[in-house]
This record gives C-alpha cells, sequence and structure tokens, in this order.
C-alpha cells in the first residue's frame, strides 16, 4: 500500500549531490510502495523550453548548443552516481533520446509536451537506477501510463486502475512528475511546476496518507525566504491561502496541487530537501489553521481586460500557456493576469475578447485575513509613495490586496514591506520550563511583562514544564490562574509528547525558556530548534556543552534566523553579555576578563574575616538557599568555569571547559565522597581557608576566588581559583553576594570597564530572563 508520496522538485535534484542527498532521505523516510515523484533535475525544462523556442525559430546553432549543453548536464548526474553496467546503459539510454530527438528536429516533428517529458524521463529513469545501485528496489514509471487526459479533463476512473496496476507494492515507485498522456496515447504536460500536482493525483488515485513536496526551502514563508531574510516560515497554512498564493503565480506549490485532495484526509506537507530535520510546514483544510500573512511577488505581467471569461476557460487558457493565471473582477469587468511572453498567445486565443490594459508590470500581493486587508493595503500604498513607486493599478479582493507598478520590488524594498506589513499581527508562543525559585518569580510577573510586550508584539504563554509534569494550552495559558490549570490539566513529563505539541503550535514565532538547571533539558535545545524555536536560556549547560554540539547548535540557530539570549545564564540580571557584544560589534578587541562570577563564592569571601569557621558561612549560605543543594558544587568552582566558559565562546574563542584551568575553593579530600563526609571532616576546609588567608593578611591582602581570561596576540589562558587582591583592588569592595566583571580592552586598557551588582538571587535573574524576552521580541521585528 502507498503510504507517502514524495515529491522531489528540480531544486532538490540540481546536481549529483542533491541526487545523493535525495536518495538518502528516501531510505530514511519510505517503504515499499511508496511513491516518488520527481521533476526534470536542475533547469532542464527551461533548457528544453529553450530548445522548442530555437527549433520553432528554426535556429540551429542553438538548437545544437541546448542539445549539448542538456548532454553535458545529464552526463554530469550520470557520471558520479552510477557505476559498471548500469552507468552503461544510462549513458546508452541517454544518447538514445538525444538521437530521437534531433531526429525530430531535422524532420520537423518535434512536438512541445513530448519534448518537455525527457526532463522528468531522465530524472526517473536516474533516481530509480541509483536506489537500485543503493540496494533497493526500485522501478521508474513514465507517468503517461498512470494519468489519461480526455479534452483536458482527468479520466478518473482509467487512472484509478491504472495507478493500481502499474503501482507495485514490493518496491519504491519513482514517478515522472508534470506529465501526462491523452486520450490517444499523445504526451500533455500539466503546466510549469506541475509535479506537484502530479504527486497529489497520484496520492489520492493510490489512497496514500500523506504527501511530502521536498523543496529547497524549509515550508511556505510569509514570503520568498531567498529575498527576505527574515521572512517567517509557518507550522500551518490552510488550504485556501496556499491555492490564491499559487494562483498569484507564487512558485511554492503549484496552482492544481490542491485539488485532488479536495475530499480527502491527505496530509500535505512542504519540507526542505536541504535541511530534513527542520520543521515542515503543513498545509491543512479549512478551519485548522489560521489566516496568515504573506506577500508574494509578480514580474513581467500583462493585464487583460476581458469580455466574459468562463473559469472553465481560465482552466483552458492556463493549459494552454503551461502556467497559472490569476483572474478576478473589479466593477463589474474581468481582469487576467498573464505572464507577458504569453500575451500574444492568449490574446489570439480569446479572438477580440481581450484588450491589454496594462503591459510589463511588477508588483506584489499581499494575502492576509479578510479584516486585515484594505489596512495593510493601505499600508502598502503609504510605504510605496515614500519609496517614489507609483502603482499603475491596484485591485482590492477580499483577501489579498493586488498592486501593479512599473518598477520590479527588489529585496529592500520586500524586505521594508516585510517588516511593516507581515511582522505587525504575528503571535509569538512562550514555553517556559523550570518553576524552581527563579522561574516562579518569572512566571508571578509574566503576566503584566506580556502586557506590556502586547505594544511590540503578541506574545502567549503555552507551555509550563517541570522535571515531572506539564501544562499546554495552545490558545494561551491563564496567568492569573495557571495553579488551578496546573492541577486540572498537567499531563506527565514526555518528551515525545512534549516536542509534538511544540511542532504543532501554529504560531509564527516560539520561544523556549529554559530556567532549568537540568543537562538534560538542554540536550533538546537542538529538536527545539528543528522545530523552529527560538531559545532563552539562564541553564548553563548548553554554553558549555562540548564545542561541536555547541557550534552546530549555533549554525542551526543561525540557518534558521533563530535567535538565542542566556544573559542570565552568567551573572544573573548583569549585563554582561550585552556589553560584550557591544564593544566587540563596536570593533572594540577585549584582551581580558577577570572577576567573581558566583553569588555565592561572592558571599563566602566578602563575609569571611576568620572570626567564625568558613565552614559555618557554608552551612548558613546553604540555609538561606544561597548555594546549590550541595554546596560543594559552588565550591568546586566548576559553576563559576562554566560561565567564564560562556563568556570565552561569546568573544568567538574555540574554548573546552577543560581548557579553563580550576582550583576548588576547598581541599581534594572534601570532593569526594558524600555531603555527610564533608560535614564530618569541615575542619579540613577551615583549616584550608584559615591557612590562606593568614597569608593574605600577611601581605595585606584579601581573598577572592576569581576567574580570568587573558587573551593575547599568541596565546590564551584562562583559570578560575583562589588569589589575594590589595585592599584597594576592584574585586575587594564586594558588598557580600556581588558579581564584578572587569573588563580590559583596546579601548578600556588603562582604566577597566567594570560591571559590579548583584549577580544571584530570584529576583534579578528573572528580571535579567524578562530582559532577554523583551530583547529577543524586539528582534522578532
Ligand atoms: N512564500 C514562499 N515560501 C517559500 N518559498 C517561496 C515563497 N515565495 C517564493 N518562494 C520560492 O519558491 C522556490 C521553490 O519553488 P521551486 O523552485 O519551483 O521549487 P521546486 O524546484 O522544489 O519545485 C523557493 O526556492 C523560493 O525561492
Ligand atoms: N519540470 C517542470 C515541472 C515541475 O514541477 O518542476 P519543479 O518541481 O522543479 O517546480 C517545470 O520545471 O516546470
Amino acid at each position: 500500500m502507498v503510504n507517502i508520496v514524495h515529491k522531489f522538485g528540480g531544486s532538490s535534484l540540481s546536481s549529483a549531490e542533491r541526487y545523493q542527498a535525495v536518495a538518502k532521505i528516501i531510505l530514511a523516510n519510505s517503504q515499499l510502495g511508496d511513491c516518488v515523484v520527481v521533476s526534470a533535475a536542475g533547469k532542464t525544462t527551461d533548457n528544453l523550453v529553450k530548445l522548442w523556442q530555437s527549433y520553432q525559430q528554426q535556429d540551429s546553432q542553438a538548437v545544437s548548443d541546448i542539445l549539448l549543453l542538456i548532454d553535458n548536464h545529464q552526463q554530469a548526474l550520470i557520471t558520479p552516481l552510477l557505476q559498471g553496467e548500469s552507468r552503461e546503459l544510462a549513458f546508452a539510454n541517454l544518447q538514445a533520446d538525444l538521437a530521437i530527438i534531433t531526429d525530430k528536429i531535422q524532420q520537423q516533428q518535434l512536438s512541445e509536451a513530448w519534448l518537455l517529458a525527457h526532463g522528468e524521463l531522465w530524472s526517473a529513469r536516474l533516481l530509480a537506477s541509483y536506489l537500485v545501485q543503493l540496494g533497493l528496489t526500485a522501478q521508474a514509471l513514465d507517468a503517461r501510463q498512470l494519468f489519461t487526459l480526455h479534452e483536458g479533463q482527468l479520466l478518473q476512473q482509467k487512472n484509478q486502475q491504472q495507478c493500481g496496476a502499474y503501482i507495485a507494492t514490493h518496491c519504491i515507485n519513482v514517478v515522472t512528475g508534470f506529465i501526462a498522456a491523452d486520450s490517444q496515447g499523445n504526451t500533455v504536460t500539466l503546466g510549469r511546476n506541475g509535479s506537484d500536482y502530479s504527486a497529489t493525483l497520484l496520492a489520492d488515485y493510490c489512497y496514500a496518507k500523506q504527501v511530502v513536496i521536498w523543496t529547497d526551502t524549509q515550508g511556505v514563508f510569509s514570503t520568498d525566504p531567498r529575498k527576505v531574510k527574515n521572512a517567517i516560515k509557518y507550522a500551518k497554512v490552510c488550504r485556501e491561502q496556499a491555492n490564491l498564493l499559487a494562483r498569484l503565480g507564487n512558485p511554492v506549490l503549484h496552482a492544481k496541487t490542491l485539488s485532488p485532495l479536495k475530499n480527502t484526509d491527505i496530509k500535505l506537507v512542504v519540507r526542505s530537501s536541504f535541511d530534513c530535520d527542520a520543521a515542515p510546514t503543513e498545509i491543512v483544510k479549512e478551519g485548522y489553521s489560521k489566516a496568515k500573512r504573506f506577500i508574494t511577488t509578480l514580474d513581467n505581467i500583462d493585464l487583460l481586460r476581458v469580455d466574459k471569461l468562463s473559469s472553465g476557460e481560465v482552466g483552458e487558457l492556463s493549459q494552454l500557456i503551461q502556467h497559472s493565471l490569476h483572474h478576478f473582477t473589479k466593477a463589474g469587468d474581468t481582469y487576467l493576469l498573464v505572464p507577458a511572453q504569453t500575451t500574444h498567445q492568449i490574446v489570439t486565443h480569446l479572438a477580440g475578447r481581450a484588450n491589454i490594459i496594462e503591459s510589463n508590470l511588477s508588483g506584489c500581493a499581499v494575502v492576509a485575513a479578510t479584516a486585515d486587508i484594505v489596512h495593510l493595503g493601505e499600508q502598502a500604498l503609504e510605504l510605496f509613495d515614500k519609496q517614489s513607486i507609483t502603482p499603475r493599478f491596484v485591485h482590492l479582493d477580499t483577501n489579498y490586496v493586488l498592486l501593479l507598478h512599473e518598477q520590479a520590488i527588489d529585496s529592500d524594498v520586500l524586505t521594508l514591506l516585510h517588516d511593516k506589513l507581515i511582522n505587525k499581527g504575528q503571535e509569538l508562543a512562550v514555553i517556559v520550563a523550570g518553576l524552581g525559585n527563579v522561574g516562579k518569580v518569572f512566571l508571578s510577573q509574566l503576566e503584566q511583562q506580556l502586557q506590556r510586550l502586547s505594544e511590540h508584539y503578541n506574545c502567549k504563554l503555552v507551555a509550563l514544564l517541570r522535571a515531572k509534569k506539564m501544562l499546554f494550552s495552545a490558545s494561551g495559558i491563564n496567568l492569573s490562574e495557571w495553579q488551578s490549570q496546573w492541577q486540572n490539566e498537567a499531563l506527565d513529563y514526555d518528551q515525545a509528547e512534549l516536542l509534538g505539541r511544540l511542532s504543532e503550535l501554529d504560531y509564527e514565532h516560539k520561544v523556549v525558556i529554559d530556567i532549568t538547571a537540568s543537562e538534560h533539558f538542554s540536550r533538546l535545545y537542538p529538536h527545539f530548534v528543528d522545530l523552529n524555536c527560538h531559545l532563552i536560556s539562564a541553564n548553563k549547560y548548553a554554553g558549555t556543552a562540548d564545542y561541536d554540539w555547541y557550534q552546530a547548535l549555533r549554525e542551526n540557530l543561525a540557518e534558521r534566523n533563530l535567535l538565542w539570549r542566556y544573559n542570565t545564564s552568567v551573572g544573573a540580571g548583569l549585563p554582561i553579555n550585552f556589553a560584550l557584544a557591544d564593544l566587540q560589534n563596536s570593533g572594540d578587541r577585549i584582551s581580558r576578563i577577570e572577576g567573581v562570577f558566583s553569588g555565592t563564592l561572592s558571599w563566602l569571601c566578602s563575609c569571611y574575616d576568620g572570626r567564625s569557621a568558613f565552614s559555618e558561612l557554608v552551612f548558613k549560605a546553604q540555609e538561606m538557599g544561597y548555594t546549590e543543594p550541595d554546596p560543594r558544587e559552588d565550591l568546586s568552582g566548576r559553576d563559576m568555569q562554566r560561565k567564564l566558559l560562556i563568556l570565552a565562546r561569546d568573544l568567538g574563542l574555540h574554548l573546552e571547559l577543560d581548557d579553563i584551568a580550576l582550583t576548588p575553593l576547598m581541599p581534594e579530600q572534601l570532593a569526594a565522597g558524600s555531603w555527610q563526609d564533608f560535614i564530618d571532616n569541615k575542619h579540613l576546609l577551615d583549616e584550608f581557608i584559615a591557612a590562606k588567608a593568614a597569608l593574605a593578611e600577611q601581605q595585606n591582602q584579601l581573598l577572592r576566588y576569581t576567574g580570568a581570561l587573558s587573551i593575547n596576540a599568541d596565546s590564551v589562558t584562562a583559570q578560575v581559583g583562589l588569589v589575594t587582591v590589595d585592599k584597594d583592588h576592584a574585586l575587594a569592595s564586594l558588598k557580600p553576594g556581588d558579581n564584578i566583571f572587569v573588563i580590559n580592552s583596546q579601548w578600556y586598557n588603562e582604566n577597566a570597564l567594570v560591571i559590579q551588582g548583584p549577580g544571584a538571587g530570584a529576583d534579578v535573574t528573572a528580571a535579567g530572563v524578562h530582559s532577554d524576552l523583551y530583547w529577543l521580541v524586539n528582534n522578532l521585528k
């Protein structure tokens, strides 16, 4: 049984490496009996179209140049992919095809659709052979055996039977997209980009559960992500909007793609063949997703006014020009938007019923919910006015506005338009993990904060996670009564369930705020990133994980335009990461950071004056909740080591935790064994500290537990440990619990930049997390 129909577009098959990537995807995502619909590799159809045009113009030089180009391209795909006999066979088949094409050209018997079909035929043959070579059972199928059209209409019953007869259950069926046959057996095509349609047709005929359109973007975005860097990827887009976009000429889905799915439950998703871990876009039925905002651009468009146009005729015309066509009615007149190069064909076909109103226009259509359209249209016009772009034609419809002008919209203008029209009205889903001391305070301030943030962005708390339980509400948890919702609705914590729920969230942006101290939870960050979540961490583990993991996480975040803030992982709310980023971004070079980055150790060292034993202070700090549950976590210096590593990596240094020398604030024997052993042997700690303090006092100095990072032209040194400092040194004048960062740089050379203040505590840390959230929201725009 066919479970999934995969479709790989030309962009996914543009090189031998891409075929290898596609084969990997098939291996990982399909089972025997599944179908793989393929388009022509890269720009093959464009080249075949050029060949057809040169043939019509009888330009024999161009014909042979293009044939050579096509031959070379196919050979460049076959050579690295196939070996031995299958390679020989592929070459022989290709040469035979090219010979027949050449022959038909010479005999003046070439037909357009038959010629264009070769792109898909070559792709299907090559992919099937390559899969077989990899050890899979696979067959190439020519869709002309599967799909028949009579006078432009699909013969549903016959096609269903043909699919039943040819689609094999014991192998992967690699099927040509884009092509079909008419009832005389001649080749017909389904229109440019028509392979998406082939895939959904096949899924319908074979009762498949799912169609996956694999392309070169991660899904359907608010606008072309190649033109606008911060285009928003949508997790869900409803069929109606996807359809409208396609009719308006957007290439991400073909206009007819959705029609075979109409009365079915077949799931349709758009995924990236370049980044298969990225969360896809699902095209859902009406009512299963809110209306999203899109901008799609149009180029080289002519606007025709037509007398009496039936919708059947629109289909005929689009079949004629092999392109989607958009038509609409304005003030009782019917208009057609047509690609300029096809106007002549259309005007001729409509025999006197079409007038060209405007020619060679560019422009855009803004697609959105009906309630927003008028306002968005006004805003777009205002922006174009400021850019001195004068519209030649504006059409306001119920769920889109069309603006056509002479000037093309470049990426800069599109970005401005996107910022103004699309980013407003977006929503951010907030997921909070960890309800310990800091988490609770954070949550108690969240309602008010979200209210404040709503001036910039709509934010909703949609999930609360704790180690054992989790609570979800996709429409937003009511913050004034989250406790009772927690009591009644919290589920047992389950990782798969959590990831599933996050992938389901229908929000333009999502952020996971990690206020846990869990290394295990930090290990989920790559999954969150795959699900397009921004990250805010108070948790230090991800920032100090091994470098390769950390770097891969950063790269994945960057690829997806996702943000990661972790200011509170060092110095609680103190703006240390901001300061470092600012200095570096403005061209300064940091040479040294030294300081006390542990509130607990700061408190212990500042309070210690030798009058009471050091261990007594440790117990007191523990009692007051300053320390980790086992205070040796603090005394080990590991926490400071992590913080120094986070700062070092912020400066672009490729360091691991163990590259930072660490001397604990306790004798080695106490680090091993149980907490009770520690208590029993506390005198060892007291003697250890007293001896160090006496030495310091002899030199009129004080004890401080510090971290230091020095960057010279040829070396980097980093250490964490106990030092002695003069009594007038910046590190000496700390209030108990304060953190201090002393930064030397090119500009702050003699006189260091000092950031000092409370570096621990639930209130300041929660405030720091809010500050990260505020920063994030501001940077979503
Ligand atoms: N809103 C959008 N979302 C995603 N992609 C878009 C959007 N608008 C335009 N595009 C463009 O659509 C292209 C995918 O269509 P196409 O090249 O036909 O893919 P394929 O070859 O896989 O069929 C992307 O490379 C992207 O530049
Ligand atoms: N090869 C055809 C059909 C197609 O669907 O292509 P793609 O999947 O690359 O958009 C075309 O270029 O129009």
